[in-house]
C-alpha cells in the first residue's frame, strides 16, 4: 500500500490524462497520442467479401451473392495473404473482389472517428498502426480485411 503523503504535489499530463509522482524528464507529446485512448480519427481502405449470411448479399459485383461465411473466409485470408506478401497491392485486390462501393476507389473509406462504422469495424480499426493490415473482420454486411493508411 503507497503511503499518501498530504500536500506532496504530483504531475499530471493533460493530454493523457496520467499523474505521476515523480517530475516528468521531458515536455508532455501535444498530440495526445502518448497513451490513453490512441488516436480520435482514422484512415482505412478495406475489401468486404459478403455471403449468404450478409445483411445485403448483393454488390456491385454480383446481383445475388450465395458463397457460405466459410468460403468468404477461406477468400478474404488468400487475399490478406497476397497483400501481406507483395504479390499484390491492396489497392488492386479491393478494387477487383471488394463488394463493398468504395471498391471503386480502391477499398478507401476516407477519414473516420469512432462512432462512425460497425462496432467490430471500429474496433479493428482504432487498434491498427497506420500501415498494417487486420485480421479477417465480422460485421453484419460480411467479412473485412481492413487497411489503416493514416
Ligand atoms: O449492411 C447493410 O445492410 C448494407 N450495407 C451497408 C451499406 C450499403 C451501401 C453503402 C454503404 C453501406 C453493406 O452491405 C455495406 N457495408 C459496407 C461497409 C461496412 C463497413 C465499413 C465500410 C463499408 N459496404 C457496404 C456495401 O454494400 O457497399
Amino acid at each position: 500500500m503507497n503511503k499518501i503523503i498530504i500536500g506532496q504535489h504530483y504531475y499530471l499530463n493533460i493530454y493523457t490524462k496520467e499523474s505521476q509522482w515523480d517530475r516528468p524528464d521531458k515536455p508532455a507529446d501535444p498530440s495526445g497520442n502518448g497513451k490513453a485512448d490512441g488516436p480520435e480519427e482514422v484512415q482505412c481502405s478495406h475489401l468486404l467479401v459478403k455471403h449468404s449470411g450478409s445483411r445485403r448479399p448483393s454488390s456491385w459485383r454480383e446481383e445475388n451473392i450465395t458463397r457460405s461465411k466459410e468460403e468468404a473466409l477461406d477468400l478474404v485470408k488468400s487475399y490478406r495473404e497476397q497483400i501481406a506478401s507483395g504479390k499484390a497491392t491492396f489497392a488492386e485486390l479491393a478494387s477487383k473482389y471488394s463488394d463493398c462501393s468504395s471498391a471503386k476507389r480502391g477499398g478507401d473509406l476516407g477519414p473516420f472517428n469512432r462512432g462512425a462504422m460497425q462496432k467490430p469495424f471500429e474496433q479493428a480499426a482504432f487498434a491498427l498502426k497506420v500501415g498494417e493490415l487486420s485480421s479477417p473482420v465480422h460485421t453484419d454486411s460480411g467479412i473485412h480485411i481492413i487497411q489503416r493508411t493514416a
